[in-house]
């Protein structure tokens, strides 16, 4: 179902109210294809390392945002002042934090320009609105006469029928496109000082493809989208598991000290993913806890298909999940332990617990962009635990439980407090 050679296309109704019918989430597998061609050599190995600096940047800034001593929050920063600190000195809202992060890190290669989350409120209701919709988002698939009427009626009768909780599928749509297409008309000034943009690489290949602006715009909105929830949503699964296993977080400390010796030292990507054990810490948090857990669904043909020797009738939604591959023991002994270890020297692509390693999915629809997500998970761990001991703060209220909002959604408020180490 996920392997190469099949052509299963995605359920429609998990994409479609994000944009026109045209953008490459929705299309048929043939017009899929060419969409990700015009991103993929913006998510290639050596695309990424041109991002060094921007990585180094962003996470700079979030572990300045973590400091027990913030400098960040100016007279414009009333949202983050209020929900980033719960007592200044004290503690921090991570989640909060991570998802600005995140914000601010994809905006800068999509179009050039941070929203700059980490520095200011100004931009935050792109965010806000995104936030309120995933509150909804597993309603997407199951309330079908809800996201139909969202979709294809006119705004007054979607205020009118739809409950206000469920706007925001429609709202986040407006915001965030507005936001992206004033940078998209322009171009000049939208342009990356120093390394090409994707909402670039879209525009020169769709030229091509004559693609019109919407269809532009909507294509930028799925990646803004597809990358808050699902990055910050690792990371903090990694952070959480730094807070509650101290000797992991302690060995980790001790790794990144010897390929960082001075505090001062700059943390950078290349630099970063040579320390095995943060490899096996950051492989092992998405085992754990992957950002989309479940319910990645596919249509089966209209002739219908053979999976396993099992006839499944055509245009089916047929999925997979990860959490449920991830929890298999005969495959991840043990599979509710946090250890690392388990990855340590251990990475055969052919080995069964690579094979069966799926927070990216795989196939032609898998995560375009899971080096970009590596890089800023590797960056961003790395700096935060090499300059902090994190732990989890007396008000924080998550645990292990999480429910499925098609991405992993973590029960109650996560926060944390960081100590500066001394060297
Ligand atoms: C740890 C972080 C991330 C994880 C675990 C993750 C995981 C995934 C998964 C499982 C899918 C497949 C969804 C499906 O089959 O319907 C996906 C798709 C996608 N992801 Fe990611 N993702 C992450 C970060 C990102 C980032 C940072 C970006 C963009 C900068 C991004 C862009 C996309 C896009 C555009 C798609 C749709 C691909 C398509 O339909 O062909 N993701 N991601």
């Amino acid at each position: 179902m996920f392997a190469a050679g099949y052509k299963f296309p995605v359920s429609p109704r998990f994409y479609e109210w994000l944009g026109p019918n045209e953008t490459f989430a929705v299309t048929p597998p043939s017009i899929h294809r060419a969409h990700r061609g015009l991103i993929a050599p913006m998510f290639t190995k050596s695309s990424v390392q041109k991002l060094d600096q921007i990585l180094v940047k962003h996470a700079k800034k979030l572990a300045e945002a973590m400091s027990p001593k913030p400098k960040i929050l100016g007279e414009d920063c009333k949202v983050l002042r209020t929900e980033v600190v719960t007592k200044p000195g004290d503690g921090v809202y991570i989640f909060k934090l991570l998802r600005r992060y995140a914000n601010d890190m994809v905006t800068e290669y999509l179009i050039g320009e941070s929203f700059g989350l980490l520095d200011s409120d100004e931009r935050f209701s792109c965010l806000q609105q995104i936030i309120d919709t995933l509150a909804n988002f597993q309603h997407v698939f199951f309330a079908w006469v809800i996201s139909y009427t969202v979709v294809h009626f006119p705004t007054f009768l979607v205020n009118a029928l739809v409950p206000s909780g469920f706007r925001g599928l429609k709202q986040v749509g407006f915001v965030v496109i507005d936001r992206l297409r004033a940078y998209y008309q322009k171009p000049v000034e939208a342009r990356a000082k120093t390394n090409k943009t994707i909402y670039e690489a879209i525009i020169e290949g769709g030229s091509e493809m004559k693609l019109p602006e919407n269809v532009v715009v909507a294509d930028l909105l799925l990646i803004y989208l597809a990358s808050i929830e699902t990055t910050g949503g690792a990371l903090a699964e990694a952070l959480y598991r730094a807070c509650v296993g101290s000797e992991v977080q302690a060995r980790l400390h001790e790794e990144l000290v010897k390929a960082f010796p001075n505090k001062t030292d700059e943390v950078t990507p290349a630099k970063a993913e040579k320390v095995q054990y943060l490899i096996a810490f950051l492989k092992e948090a998405l085992r754990m806890g992957p950002p989309f857990p479940g319910r990645i669904t596919r249509l089966t043909p209209k002739e219908g298909t053979t999976c396993q020797g099992k006839f499944i009738p055509g245009n089916t939604s047929v999925s997979m999940s990860a959490h449920l591959m991830h929890m298999d023991e005969d495959v991840y002994p043990n599979p509710r332990k946090f250890d690392p270890e388990r990855w340590v020297g251990n990475s055969n692509p052919a080995s069964l617990q690579e094979k069966y390693f799926v927070p990216f999915s795989k196939g032609p629809r898998a995560c375009p962009a899971s080096n970009f997500a590596w890089a800023e998970m590797i960056t961003t761990v790395a700096t935060v635990i090499r300059r902090y001991k994190v732990s989890l703060h007396s008000d924080n209220r998550r645990g292990e439980e999480w429910v499925d909002r098609i991405t992993k959604t973590d029960v109650g408020d996560f926060i944390i407090t960081s100590e500066e180490h001394d060297h």
